[in-house]
């Protein structure tokens, strides 16, 4: 295959690696990546990108070489039918194991924006990590991810069947996909907080010890004055072996012209460290972005730039993280220039693709 864009994954992970798939299939073009995942200690595809490159390449029946463990370059071409120009793909069921703790949430993220290109529903069960360092926990993705972006047109549902903790993973979820028209997005200004919601989960082998009360417990009394708890959830689960996980969902009212707003704050449960500061780190970073002014939390930030790849729109971050900065190289490698204007509090930045380069156009 001759690719149509050379990438070069030097200063990038796993993230890179992902949406540079996903923006094949959604150009149906065919990609070189070269030295994936270069900037990471262990370069290379590990399980859980290997597990993304080999769903997207059964998803497409792709012509594909290096992926295998531990392959710093690929290829990839989806070689989608077309229809009108466009590129269309049968859904369909799948099923995927990691085969470790390698998140699931994550292979979710690679798959989303093929809503776009969509035919048919997709029902992908994976097998994995649901709430693993690195990556959004599972409430994090049903609770505030996917919410937000249904506002901008993605139809999507995750459904949890087990919960993987590390290091057995062993847990398992769903995503149902459905054909979706994404519309131009845009987050730029927040409203006044409007209360929060808070997902706290503990595993069953942590019960006696009241991991998700006291994670909860921990969130709300560290939590700025004057947010109400709306919605306050402490759930058992069953799992391989232990875990803890809390999700808080912030609800505000949305700015003019923009969608509702929603953010989220995460931690994970780790040996030695007491459940209620588990919670407490999770209502220190929503405390910090209420201090803020951007409408998207950190990590929103970075996953919302190939929506806006797909159909244009403007963003405001909270910061210009690594990953926001890979992802705007990225897409810029692939002809959708973004534009990054920074405010004047000198730390949120306003994200732009103008709506004829966006690939929908
Ligand atoms: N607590 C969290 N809540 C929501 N999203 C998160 C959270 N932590 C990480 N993420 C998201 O997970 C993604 C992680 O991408 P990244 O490339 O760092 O990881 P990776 O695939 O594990 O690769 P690598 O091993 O190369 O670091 C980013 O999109 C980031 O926004």
């Amino acid at each position: 295959m001759t690719p149509t864009y050379e990438l070069d994954g030097s200063d990038a992970g796993g993230q890179f690696v992902r949406t540079a798939l996903a923006l094949s299939v959604l150009e149906n073009e065919p990609i070189r990546i070269e030295n994936v995942r270069g900037n990471r200690s262990t370069p290379g595809l590990r399980h859980q990108h290997l597990a993304v490159a080999e769903t997207m390449v059964e998803l497409c029946d792709a012509d594909a070489t290096g992926v295998e463990l531990g392959s710093e370059t690929i290829e990839f071409d989806p070689n989608l039918e077309t229809q009108g120009g466009h590129p269309r793909l049968e859904g369909g069921r799948y099923a995927v194991d990691i085969g470790t703790a390698g998140s699931v949430t994550l292979l979710f993220d690679a798959v989303l924006p093929l809503a776009a290109v969509l035919e048919s529903p997709l029902r992908l069960t994976v097998t994995g990590g649901t709430d693993v360092k690195w990556s959004p926990p599972l409430d994090y993705v049903r609770h505030v991810k996917l919410p937000l972006l249904r506002q901008f047109g993605l139809v999507a549902a995750c459904e949890l069947e087990r919960r993987g903790f590390y290091p057995k993973g062993g847990g398992q979820a769903t995503l149902h996909l459905a054909p979706s028209t994404i519309e131009p997005i845009d987050l730029r200004s927040r409203g006044e907080p409007d209360g929060l919601r808070l997902y706290s989960t503990e595993a069953a082998a942590l019960s006696e010890q009241d991991v998700a009360f006291r994670q909860a417990e921990g969130a709300r009394e560290r939590l700025d004055d004057g947010l109400e708890v709306r919605e306050r959830c402490e759930t058992t689960a069953e799992s391989a072996c232990p875990g803890s996980a809390i999700v808080l969902r912030l609800e505000y009212e949305a700015g003019p012209g923009d969608g509702t707003g929603l953010a989220g704050f995460t931690a994970l449960g780790e040996r030695g460290t007491p459940a209620e500061r588990v919670g407490e780190d999770a209502a220190d970073a929503a405390n910090r972005f209420l201090a803020g002014t951007a409408p998207v939390d950190r990590h929103m930030a970075d996953q919302t730039l190939v929506f806006l790849a797909l159909a244009g729109g403007r963003v405001r971050v909270p910061e210009e993280t690594d990953h926001v900065a890979t992802s705007r190289a990225l897409l810029e490698a692939v002809d959708v220039p973004t534009t990054l204007e920074r405010a004047a509090d000198g730390e949120t930045a306003v994200v732009s693709v103008d709506s004829s380069a966006a690939l929908l156009d």
